[in-house]
């Protein structure tokens, strides 16, 4: 299968999931990850919409060990972050996702989350094909880049370009894969 009928069976998939589901397999994944991580103190997460594995959670969490939280916003066909600052605090951009009001020239982190359509066990992963993700991730500092994924979205091999960036770890309900 190439990138585009990939894109179409994993956004059917998901959205055949149960809200059940989704909170359940999301709930193991994030501990796993709280359970994992070092002592970091900025983190880039992003805000989970359509059945993504939810973060909603884990930004409350953070904020309240007054971890420093950044999120995704797009402006003009290009990814920016702002910080995370309440849940009050947020605009809905073009896609119905939530991001903060305002852009900061942020380009380090400690830890980066990235969400997926599918992920491969060499820990490639596969987004919505704009390619914001890969271009970003060129650009930014991080200490662990780590990917959120429903194991069913774990395959064996995709096909990888040039530009494509690996992960360093990806986080199932079942598995933990890269890491070593
Ligand atoms: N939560 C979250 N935030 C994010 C991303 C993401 O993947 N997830 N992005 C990562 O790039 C950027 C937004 N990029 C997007 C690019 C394309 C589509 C899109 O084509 N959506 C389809 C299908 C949605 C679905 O079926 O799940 C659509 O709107 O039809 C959405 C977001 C920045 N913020
Ligand atoms: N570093 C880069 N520089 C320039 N163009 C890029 C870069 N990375 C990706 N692109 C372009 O972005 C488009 C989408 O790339 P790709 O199909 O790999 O996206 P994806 O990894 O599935 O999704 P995304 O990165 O949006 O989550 C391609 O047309 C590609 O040429």
């Amino acid at each position: 299968m190439n990138k585009n009928e990939l894109r179409k069976r994993f956004k059917d998939l998901r959205s055949n999931m149960s809200d059940l589901e989704v909170r359940k397999k999301s709930k193991v994944i994030v501990d796993k990850f709280l359970s994992m991580h070092g002592n970091y103190e900025k983190y880039l997460l992003y805000y989970s919409f359509n059945n993504e594995v939810r973060t909603i959670e884990l930004i409350s969490h953070l904020r309240k060990e007054k971890k420093k939280i950044y999120l995704p916003i797009l402006h003009d066909d290009e990814f920016y972050v702002g910080e995370f600052t309440d849940f009050s605090e947020m605009n809905e951009n073009v896609y119905g996702i939530f991001e903060p009001t305002e852009k900061l020239n942020v380009c380090e982190f400690d830890v980066v989350v990235v969400p997926g359509l599918a992920f491969d066990e060499e820990c490639y992963r596969l987004g919505f094909g704009k390619g914001y993700y890969d271009r970003f991730l060129k650009s930014v500092k991080r200490k662990i880049c780590v990917g959120f994924a429903y194991d069913f979205q774990v395959v064996k091999k995709l096909p990888v370009d040039n530009h494509d960036e690996k992960l360093d770890l990806i986080i199932t309900e079942k598995r933990i894969l890269g890491g070593e």
